[in-house]
């Protein structure tokens, strides 16, 4: 089924996921689905393997981490957390050099903490990885010296952004 997207969410410099200046990063894009769940796009490189040709299964958690933790801001794009427990389950391999779809959702939002649970995706809609999160919500402040402009947290739109996505 097709989603229609929503809004794009913003990228960084050198977060290991979204930055865009980590030469070794996942350099992913996050859409916000009218549906209300929020899909990850990316590419794994050679660089991000464990075995030749499969992806890390840290990577795997790494992705699904930001994903769950990311979704919570298309209530609130002010809501930041840190993740205090991550459960991932590996299903089948993934593979490198292909695109990705990674899908989170939260499940629970409470006044301190949220939950939420996502999938990556295979090429062919197969569910390779799944992974339940849990964050505590925090203040920006309180987490990193964060400047936006500095960390060049924005939305960074390019000609291959989609305006529907496959679900
Ligand atoms: C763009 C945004 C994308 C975000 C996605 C990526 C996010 C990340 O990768 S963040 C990096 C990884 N995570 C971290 O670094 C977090 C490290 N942990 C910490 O900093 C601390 O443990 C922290 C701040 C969460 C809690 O610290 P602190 O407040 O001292 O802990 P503590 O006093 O034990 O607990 C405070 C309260 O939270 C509760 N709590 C703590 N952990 C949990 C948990 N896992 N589940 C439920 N409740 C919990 C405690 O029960 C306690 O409640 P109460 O006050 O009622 O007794």
């Amino acid at each position: 089924m097709k989603h229609k997207v929503i809004k794009k969410q913003q990228n960084s410099k050198k977060c290991l996921v979204c930055g865009l200046k980590n030469d070794l990063g996942l350099k992913t894009s996050f859409y916000e689905l009218e549906n209300g769940e929020l899909v990850a796009i990316f590419t794994p490189i050679e660089e991000h393997q464990s075995y030749p040709e499969r992806m890390h299964g840290g990577i795997a958690g790494a992705i699904l981490d930001e994903t769950i933790g990311r979704a919570i801001m298309i209530k609130d794009k002010n809501i930041w957390g840190v993740t205090v427990e991550l459960n991932v389950k590996y299903k089948k391999p993934v593979p490198l050099h292909e695109e990705l779809r990674v899908v989170g959702r939260i499940t629970r939002d409470s006044s301190r903490l949220f939950e939420g649970t996502g999938e990556i995706l295979l090429s062919n809609g197969e569910v390779a990885v799944t992974a339940i999160g849990k964050y505590m919500k925090m203040p920006i402040e309180k987490i990193a010296n964060f400047d936006e402009a500095d960390q060049e947290w924005q939305t960074v739109w390019s000609d291959q952004d989609p305006s529907e996505i496959e679900l």
